[in-house]
């Protein structure tokens, strides 16, 4: 293979992996030799290569196999040259244009090594409603890049509920709005990552120089450094440096930061001292509209194919665990019915995705409950059902007994059966303690929801 056919199966990747990952991490690719079925590439540094070996290998072999080269594996190795300081990081997404505009800028301004960005996940594409409305206001208020009002701005909620997205979407629309500002996203496991490797490679200034210099950091899953010492210190030093200069961050996790279990305190208060956002659960409306956004985007890529009424409702319905698995059956919906050329019907969609949705119907049991609530409150789960009055042991309870109701078809009676044989008036005690306490205590409230996320996935 020569360098000129790599140049042209190299264009065919951007429709693979997009635009920004193609200028980012595909473009710098220099190609070096094949020989016994292994392409070997150039790469600035060795974070590049593991990167790309990671994340597109798998799309590289397989595009230069269309192209009839035959390629079993892909490796990448550094560029054999005096190492430069600012070849040592990769360049920042979406950059090149930037690049050839502002060529006499210094080198280490234009790279700030970040994970990619997903070109779906845009303001446009989110679709807002009730459960993350607030959450949607707040990204839209950092992505405008006006003075800083709210420091970090911390996004947190359940599985697939949209926190990715709304950080890609921050991260696009700076890079358009101000091209000029280095916005830096990752993973709080690539923090790590880099961390490690840089402690590892003696470029430990090198990493805090970097950090240090970018103007709005983001990092996704944060939780992710729970427990993990060294890492945690790095990023509370990194977190203040920032902060200090007045520049933005923005966080996500699963869970809000005082919940966030071996996480320091420290770095916890530092979390909660902006704006903390919560995604709720999707509603109904939500899930509908998620859905009709989707078909709008799947009518140009199937045509012609036809959509039941009521289809559309049927899933928003039946599907309530979260928007990836909800994408997930819509695209295998149409995936299927345009491969047997049939119009989507009710029928159809209860064939399809069978499997999908008898996990949705998954009912919650009063067991799973109690077990889950006695963990939360640190309380052995036999006290659930026995006999202590004291409140460490009697609050919780009730909690389990509100959760009980609410979130099963159990009657009373039946609850106060699960409950070691309770009577159904204690059990409306309880259910009625809680619904009293809640209108004073925050700190229930945070505890409820928290529980209800975790138990509803
Ligand atoms: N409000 C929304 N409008 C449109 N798409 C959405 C919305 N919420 C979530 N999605 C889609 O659902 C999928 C999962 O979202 P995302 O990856 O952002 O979830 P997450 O909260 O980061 O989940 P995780 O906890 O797994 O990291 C994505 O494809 C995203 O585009």
């Amino acid at each position: 293979m020569t360098n000129e056919t790599w140049g042209l199966v190299r264009e065919e990747l951007i429709k693979r992996v997009g635009r920004n990952n193609y200028v980012t991490w595909i473009e710098p690719l220099k190609f070096s030799d094949l020989k016994h079925g292994v392409a070997r590439f150039e790469v600035p540094t060795s974070f590049f290569g593991d990167w790309v070996s990671r994340n597109f290998s798998d799309h590289i072999r397989a595009q230069l196999n269309t192209a009839g080269a035959q390629v079993e594996r892909v490796e990448f190795a550094v560029a054999n040259r005096p190492s430069a300081p600012e070849a040592a990081v990769a360049p920042r997404p979406a950059a090149a244009a930037q690049r050839t505009r502002s060529a006499t800028r210094s080198a280490d301004l234009e790279e700030v090594p970040g994970a990619p960005l997903d070109a779906r996940f845009t303001f446009d594409s989110f679709v807002v409603g009730k459960p993350n409305e607030l959450a949607h206001a707040a990204a839209r208020r950092v992505a405008e890049g006006g003075p800083v009002s709210f420091n970090p701005l911390f996004l947190y909620g359940g599985v697939g509920l949209g926190k990715t997205h709304l950080m890609h979407a921050i991260a696009h629309e700076l890079q358009n709005r101000q091209p000029h500002l280095r916005v830096l996203y990752l993973s709080a496991e690539q923090f790590m990552y880099r961390f490690v490797q840089a402690l590892r490679e003696r470029q430990i200034m090198d990493f805090k120089e970097l950090f240090r210099s970018v103007d709005v950091l983001m990092v996704d899953d944060v939780q992710f450094i729970a427990g993990k010492d060294s890492t945690q210190e790095e990023f509370f030093h990194t977190f203040n440096a920032l902060v200090d200069q007045n520049k933005q961050i923005v966080i996500s996790a699963d869970r809000a930061p005082g919940e966030i279990k071996d996480l320091e305190e420290r770095i916890k208060s530092r979390l909660q001292c902006g704006l903390v956002v919560d995604l709720h659960p999707t509603d109904y409306e939500l899930r509908l509209g998620i859905l009709q956004q989707k078909v709008e985007l799947y009518r140009s890529q199937y045509r012609g194919l036809v959509l039941s009424d009521g289809v559309l409702e049927f899933l928003a319905h039946r599907i309530t665990t979260n928007v990836r698995v909800l994408e997930g059956a819509l695209t295998r919906l149409f995936a299927f019915a345009s491969l047997v050329g049939r119009e989507i019907t009710l029928e159809l969609t209860q064939d399809c995705l069978a499997d999908i949705l008898r996990a949705s119907d998954r009912k919650l049991t009063i067991e799973e409950i109690q077990r889950k609530v006695a963990e939360h409150y640190n309380i052995r789960l036999s006290d659930m059902i026995g006999p202590k009055r004291n409140r460490t042991i009697a609050r919780p309870r009730q909690v389990a007994m509100y959760l009980a109701k609410h979130l099963t078809p159990r009657s009373l009676p039946e609850i106060g059966r699960r409950f070691g044989g309770r009577d159904h008036t204690t059990i409306m005690h309880g259910v009625r303690k809680i619904e009293e306490l809640m209108a004073t205590d925050s700190q229930l409230n945070d505890d409820l929801q928290l529980l209800r996320r975790q138990l509803q996935g």
